[in-house]
This record gives C-alpha cells, structure tokens and sequence, in this order.
C-alpha cells in the first residue's frame, strides 16, 4: 500500500480563479455568477481573482457608472464568500470611487472574517491602447501583510514592469506578491516572462491572475500561474475560463533565501550612483 504523503505543515492551498468578462454580460450578472463559482469550489486557503473583473477592464466608457466604494457590490460579494468558504479571498481589483470622486483601480483582499485586510491602488496606470490612465488616479501607497501566503505584497497588471516598485515590496519583507491582471493575449510571452523574473529577483513567490476571454474586441491572454521563488511554474491556467488549485509551500522562500543569499548582497540605493561615476560615465 502506497504510504499517504501529507502536506507540509506551511502548505496552503490557492485557487487560481481565471474569469472572463464578456460584453454581453452586465457587471452583476457577473458578480452572481463569480460568486456561484467561488461557492462551487471550497477548500481553498487562498483564492485570487483578475484585474477589474466585474467591471471588465476594457470596459473604459462605463468605469464611472461602475465606478464602486469599498462598500460596493464587488466587496460585498467578496466578503460574504470569505465568511461563508472560511478562505482569504483576493478580490484582484475594482473601480474605485473615493471619498473626493477620484477613481483608482484598487486591490482587495479580504481575510476570513470578511474584513479587508488590504488595499492597493494600481501605482502604474496603463496608457498604450487603453485609456486607463486617462481615467482613473494612479496610487501612492505600496503595503505588505501578512496572509497564508506569508508577507504579502499586491501589485497590478502593468505594475510587473517596474522592477522599482518590486524592489520597494522586497525591501518591506514580502514573501509573496499576488498580480491581478487584463494582461492582452498579445503580449502573453511577456507575463511568462516577467512573472518568472520578478519571482527570481526577490526569490518570493508570484501569484499571478489573468483575466481570459474577449473585451471590446481584445482577446485577454489568461496563462494566470504561480512562480515560486526559484522561478519554476508550479501552474498555469490555459486561454479559458478556469479554477486551478495548487497547493504551495510557504516556506520555500525563507529556504531558497538561506541556501542561496542574493538579497543579502544587494548594495544599498546610493552605492549606484558611485559605481557608474568611478568606472568613468561622467553625469552632467
Ligand atoms: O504591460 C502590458 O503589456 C499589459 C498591461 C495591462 O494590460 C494593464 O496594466 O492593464
């Protein structure tokens, strides 16, 4: 008989939950229908969801009708499933409204209790081919909490860009970065690429969220996966609507970190500069 291998004591259980957001459905339709998927699938730790989702990121012309606080529809689901599946839920992000009218594509997580645990306001609002940048506030403020997934930083979408900001997560003790997205199928090599290369450089893992599907005619490039914090794909979604379960060692991170100390040799900021003028690039 086959010995039953368990799980690690730090081993948690994530739900990649990959949506589309077709234009013939309305923003609750959908909210109904995530929340009857969430609710088919128990047993998750932890379960992530994309990039403006509900209200469907290509969707640029209804942001301010859709536009919700952090009481809204969105949330409002997110938490009664939280409570009722007694999981963390990342909610990826929604249109915010805040207090001064202001809109901010705002990630969301919410702990068991079905209280928000964290927020972040998408720092890198994206431009090229979308008007994202025309409408909604970029945000100021980056934080790390702690979650199952340990020390645990939110990024968005575009935000896998800026290796800066990634920096500034690592340098705060983050373990773990969860990616809600609307990454297009265009540039789908690009998320492989940059998922894998932002886990690598601060050796934590990279819980990644892809929306799927067509929006306004552009075709979202799914592929949402986890990197752990060597770089290698634990899993990957395909092109469609999915929930992939993956179960994760948390521990990894601290044990990549010890047997191969790269960010102990990180130079602090300054020494930049320095470096480049004494191997003779003269600044003006
Ligand atoms: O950087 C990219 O190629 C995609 C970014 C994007 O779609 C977004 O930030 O919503």
């Amino acid at each position: 008989m086959a010995t039953p291998v368990s799980a690690p004591a730090d081993s948690v259980d994530v739900a990649l939950v990959q949506v589309a957001s077709p234009d013939s459905e309305s923003r609750d339709e959908r909210i109904a229908r995530v929340e009857a998927l969430l609710l088919a699938n128990p047993g998750a730790d932890v379960y992530v969801l994309p990039e403006l989702w509900s209200a469907g990121y290509f969707s640029f012309d209804a942001y301010d009708a859709l536009a919700e606080s952090l009481d809204g529809p969105t949330v409002a689901m997110g938490r009664r499933v939280a409570a009722a599946l007694d999981a963390w839920i990342h909610l990826g992000s929604i249109v915010e409204r805040d207090p001064s009218g202001r809109l901010h594509n705002t990630a969301v997580l919410i702990a068991p209790s079905g209280l928000v645990a964290q927020t972040y306001r998408k720092i890198h609002v994206f431009g090229y081919q979308s008007l994202e940048s025309e409408l909604l506030t970029p945000g100021e403020t980056l934080s790390v909490v702690s979650s199952p997934l340990g020390a645990t930083g939110s990024t968005t979408c575009y935000d896998l860009r800026f290796p800066g900001l990634w920096q500034e997560l690592s340098d705060r003790g983050a373990e773990a970065v969860v990616v809600p997205a609307a990454w297009p199928a265009a540039r789908r090599e690009h998320w492989r690429l940059l998922t894998q290369a932002r886990a690598v450089e601060h050796q934590l893992w990279v819980v990644a969220v892809n929306a799927c599907g067509v929006q306004r005619g552009v075709e979202l490039g799914g592929s949402s996966r986890i990197v752990d914090p060597s770089g290698r794909v634990l899993a990957e979604c395909g092109a469609d609507e999915e929930v992939l379960r993956c179960r994760i060692d948390v521990g990894l991170t601290a044990v990549v970190r010890a047997e191969f100390p790269v960010l102990g040799d990180r130079l602090d900021r300054s020494a930049y500069p320095g470096l480049s003028t004494a191997s003779g690039e003269e600044t003006a």
